[in-house]
C-alpha cells in the first residue's frame, strides 16, 4: 500500500522511492534570510564639519563626565525596527541648547529615548546656546542625532529675529546667523578658531600659541558676494502634472520655527539672495526667469554660475563686457560704478570659461569665471594689506633684498598685491589655467619680477634660488590643507616668515601642529599671530590667517 503524506507546513514535497514506489517526501523549506540593515560609517575627513563634530562630542562628554557608552544609540534597532524608529524619531520639548558647533548648529544633550540612564547628543540647526526649544529628531547616528527646530520657547540673549533680512532664512542652508548682531557673529568665528587649535593643535596649544585676535569685519554685511551658484533638479521623465522644480539653494532640514517661503522641495525656491552683490542679483533674476520659461527643456539638474565682472570704461566711453546675463528684452544687465575716480561697468557672467575682471587695491585681475577667485571683493584690500604687512622680514633694511614665494597662488592675487618692495616673487599653482592668468595679471599690472609655475606646491622647492633668510612664504591651500610632503620641504627650506591663509581653520591648525612638532626645523618657528577674517557675514564660515616667524 502506498500513501501520500501531506507535507508539513513550510516544507515542499519531493518524490522519493518508498517500497519501490515514488512518493513525495517532506523537506524543510529554506526561509528567505531576513535582511538586516547594518550601519556603515562613512569615512570622514577629521577636518571636515562631521569630523570636527567628533571632537566637539568628546569635549561635551568630558564636560559632563560622560563616556561614549552613555550617549550611544542602538543603530541596529533604529535601522531595522520601525517601532524603534518611532521612539527615536520623536518630538522633544524643553531642550536647552548648550553650545554652537563649528558648522553653526546648536548642540544639546537630551534624555535618551530608550534608556533613562543615558543621554543623547543632538544637532539643532538655527539654535543658539541659551535657547530653550522644541525639536523633532529625524535622523540617528551612533553618537548623535539630527533634528529640526520646531519652536523657540525661550530665546537666547544673542537671538534677535528683527535683524533677519531674508524671507528664506531658517530654511535655506546658505546663512546661519542673520538673527545675531554682527559683533556676536565675529566673536562666534573667533571661538571657532580657538576651538580648532584646541582640537587639532594640542601640542602647540601648550603655551605656544598667541591669543586669537578679534575677527576682522567685512566692510559690507550684506550684498558682498561676487559669486552665487543657485541650482535646480529636473527629473529625467517629466510627468503630465509636472510642477516646476525649485531654483535656489539647498533646504536645511524641515524646520518650522519661523514662517518662511520657498516651498517644501529639497531646494528652496528663491528669487534673490541678500548676501549677493546687486549685479549678481540682477543675473539671478534674469537666469531664474529664463529657467521658469524653459525648465521643460532640461533633462536633469544643473548649477547656474553667477559671477560679477568689473570692466573699465575707456576714455572714449566704450567698454567690452563680453557675454553676460541678459534681461527679458535681451539687454545685458549692467551697473555703472566708480573705483578711485575711474569708471567701471559691472555685469554678471554665467559662462564658466568667460574671462572676468576684478579690481583689488587698484590692481586688475582677470580669471575664468568658473575658476577660483575670492568671493568678497571689499574685504580683499584689508586682507591683502594684512598679509603684506606680516610678510615683512625683521631687520630688513632698504638695501637688503626680500623675496616672496606664493604657494597655491591661483591667478596671482597675493603675489601681485604683496609685491611692492620685494625683489622677486615665485608662485606655484596646480591649475595650468590659473597660472596662465597669474602671468597675464602680472603683465596687466606692469609687473616684471614675478614667475609662476604649474605644479603641486612642493614643486616650488626645486625652483627656489632665493636665500631662505630673506624669503617669506604665503600658503593659501584649498580646504583640505597642505600635505606632509609639502610641509616637510617647507621646513627644510626654512624661510624667515610664513603666512598661512586658510578657508578651513581646522586643517590649518592640523598642518601647523605637524609643521611645528614633526618637521626637522619646525621647532625653530613661533606662531606670531592668529586672526580670522569674515569673508562670509551671516554664515558660519571664517577665513583664518596664521603668521609664523623663524626664531
Ligand atoms: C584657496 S585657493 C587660493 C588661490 C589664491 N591664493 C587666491 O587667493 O586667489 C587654492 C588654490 O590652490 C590650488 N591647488 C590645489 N591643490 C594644489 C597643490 N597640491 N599644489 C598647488 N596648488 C594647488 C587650487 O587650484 C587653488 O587655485
Amino acid at each position: 500500500m502506498t500513501e501520500t503524506v501531506p507535507p508539513p507546513p513550510n516544507t515542499t514535497s519531493e518524490k522519493v522511492e518508498q517500497n519501490g514506489t515514488d512518493v513525495p517526501a517532506a523537506k524543510k523549506v529554506k526561509q528567505p534570510k531576513k535582511f538586516v540593515r547594518k550601519y556603515r560609517p562613512k569615512a570622514v575627513d577629521p577636518t571636515a564639519p562631521m569630523g570636527v563634530l567628533q571632537y566637539e562630542i568628546k569635549d561635551i562628554l568630558k564636560g559632563h563626565l560622560l563616556t561614549e557608552n552613555d550617549i550611544q544609540n542602538d543603530m541596529k534597532e533604529v535601522l531595522n525596527d520601525s517601532a524603534a524608529q518611532d521612539i527615536y524619531h520623536r518630538v522633544v520639548d524643553d531642550v536647552e541648547i548648550s553650545r554652537l558647533s563649528s558648522n553653526g548648529d546648536g548642540i544639546a544633550l537630551i534624555p535618551h529615548p530608550v534608556n533613562s540612564d543615558k543621554k543623547q547628543i543632538v544637532l539643532i540647526p538655527f539654535g543658539f546656546p541659551g535657547d530653550t526649544v522644541s525639536i523633532k529628531v529625524f535622523k540617528t547616528h551612533p553618537l548623535y542625532a539630527e533634528s529640526d527646530l520646531l519652536k523657540v520657547t525661550k530665546q537666547a540673549p544673542v537671538r534677535n529675529e528683527d535683524l533677519i533680512l531674508c524671507k528664506y532664512f531658517g530654511k535655506c542652508s546658505g546663512c546661519q546667523y542673520q538673527n545675531v548682531e554682527y559683533e556676536t557673529q565675529l566673536e562666534f568665528k573667533r571661538q571657532t578658531i580657538v576651538n580648532a587649535y584646541k582640537y587639532f593643535a594640542p601640542l602647540s596649544s601648550a603655551g605656544k600659541l598667541p591669543e586669537v585676535g578679534k575677527t576682522q569685519s567685512s566692510p559690507l554685511q550684506y550684498t558682498y558676494r561676487t559669486k552665487l551658484t543657485p541650482h535646480f533638479d529636473v527629473p529625467r521623465r517629466i510627468p503630465a502634472d509636472y510642477v516646476r522644480p525649485s531654483f535656489g539653494f539647498g533646504l536645511k532640514g524641515r524646520p518650522q520655527w519661523r514662517e518662511t517661503e520657498g516651498g517644501s522641495q529639497l531646494i528652496v525656491d528663491i528669487e534673490s539672495c541678500p548676501i549677493g552683490t546687486e549685479i549678481v542679483n540682477k543675473g539671478f533674476k534674469n537666469e531664474r526667469a529664463r529657467y521658469v520659461e524653459e525648465f521643460k527643456k532640461y533633462k536633469k539638474g544643473s548649477t547656474v554660475l553667477l559671477r560679477e565682472n568689473t570692466t573699465k570704461v575707456e576714455e572714449n566711453g566704450l567698454f567690452d563686457t563680453g557675454n553676460a546675463s541678459t534681461d527679458a528684452e535681451n539687454k545685458t544687465s549692467e551697473i555703472e560704478t566708480e573705483i578711485e575716480g575711474i569708471k567701471y561697468v559691472k555685469t554678471c557672467v554665467t559662462e564658466p570659461r568667460q574671462v572676468v575682471r576684478e579690481v583689488v587695491n587698484n590692481y586688475t585681475f582677470e580669471f575664468s569665471a568658473g575658476e577660483f577667485f575670492q568671493n568678497n571683493n571689499l574685504i580683499l584690500p584689508i586682507v591683502t594689506d594684512y598679509v603684506k604687512q606680516n610678510l615683512q622680514i625683521k631687520g630688513s633694511g632698504p638695501d637688503e633684498p626680500n623675496y616672496l614665494v606664493d604657494a597655491y597662488c591661483g591667478s596671482g592675487l597675493f603675489s601681485i598685491t604683496c609685491l611692492s618692495g620685494v625683489s622677486k616673487v615665485i608662485g606655484v599653482e596646480v591649475s595650468a589655467d590659473s597660472v596662465k592668468f597669474a602671468e597675464r595679471n602680472a603683465k596687466l599690472n606692469g609687473i616684471e619680477n614675478a614667475k609662476f609655475i604649474v605644479g603641486k606646491a612642493e614643486e616650488i622647492f626645486k625652483n627656489i634660488d632665493t636665500p631662505a633668510n630673506r624669503t617669506a612664504v604665503i600658503l593659501d591651500p584649498p580646504r583640505k590643507g597642505c600635505d606632509h610632503v609639502f610641509l616637510n620641504q617647507l621646513a627644510a627650506y626654512c624661510p624667515a616668515k610664513i603666512v598661512y591663509i586658510s578657508c578651513n581653520v581646522h586643517s590649518q591648525a592640523r598642518d601647523i601642529e605637524w609643521f611645528l612638532n614633526e618637521t626637522t626645523e619646525g621647532a625653530r618657528y613661533a606662531v606670531e599671530s592668529l586672526k580670522g577674517f569674515d569673508f562670509f557675514p551671516q554664515t558660519h564660515h571664517v577665513e583664518s590667517v596664521a603668521v609664523l616667524t623663524l626664531n
